[in-house]
């Protein structure tokens, strides 16, 4: 699948925005600031298709961006930011939970981690969430320019633990090098079952 002929569609804060089930739709989650957007920007090819930040909290409501006719990508706001309210964050996880279970287009969740940081409980709780609702999810170990070849293996290795992921599972990613770029595009297109 290439990421080529992309555009933003809309911004859903309730289910009933959401658009018609049409294409083959992949969705992007992680911990606020882990870089869900850098992601799909690089995966886009484009530097700022989706809002990033150094601020955590950036990207809120469910965005959708289209790629040609072919699949909807959507990036998912991010979990585990303090200074957003407890009431607001209760709201963004009724909204992310009730669409994922409900969403009959949804073929992958790509859930993001970062490569520099231990096993945290809030992305062992969303892989076994999805694996209960049987949703497929495809763990992206990113920020990995950050560290160097050595430490690159190791804490990947850790995070495997930490998570029950096996090495072949999941890939390692930078949105500052492009590393990881071809494997994930290979990786979404069959999940989405297109070219
Ligand atoms: N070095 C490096 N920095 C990155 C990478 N990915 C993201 N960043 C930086 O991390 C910060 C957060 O990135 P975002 O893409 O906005 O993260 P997000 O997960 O979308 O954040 P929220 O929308 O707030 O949940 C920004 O300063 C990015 O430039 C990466 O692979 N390498
Ligand atoms: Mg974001």
């Amino acid at each position: 699948m290439k990421f080529i002929d992309i555009k933003f569609l809309l911004s859903v804060h309730k289910l009933t925005q959401l658009p018609e089930a049409t294409l083959p739709e992949i969705a992007f989650a992680g911990r606020s600031n882990v870089g869900k957007s850098s992601l799909i920007n690089t995966l886009v090819g484009r530097k700022s298709m989706v809002k990033v930040s150094g601020r955590p909290g950036k990207t809120q409501g469910l965005n959708f961006f289209q790629i040609s006719e072919e699949a909807y990508l959507v990036d998912l706001p991010g979990y585990g930011f303090a200074k957003v309210s407890r009431g607001m964050q209760d709201n963004w996880q009724t909204l992310i939970s009730s669409y994922l279970e409900s969403r009959t287009s949804l073929c992958c969740v790509v859930v993001i981690m970062d490569l520099r940081h231990e096993a945290k409980v809030q992305d062992t709780q969303l892989i076994s969430w999805l694996k209960q609702h049987s949703i497929n999810y495809l763990p992206v170990y990113t920020k990995a320019d950050k560290l160097s070849g050595n430490l690159r293996q190791k804490n990947a290795a850790i995070l495997d633990a930490g998570h029950t992921i096996h090495s072949s599972q999941r890939i390692l990613f930078s949105a500052k090098t492009g590393m990881g770029k071809e494997e994930l595009e290979r990786a979404l297109a069959s999940f989405a079952k297109i070219d």
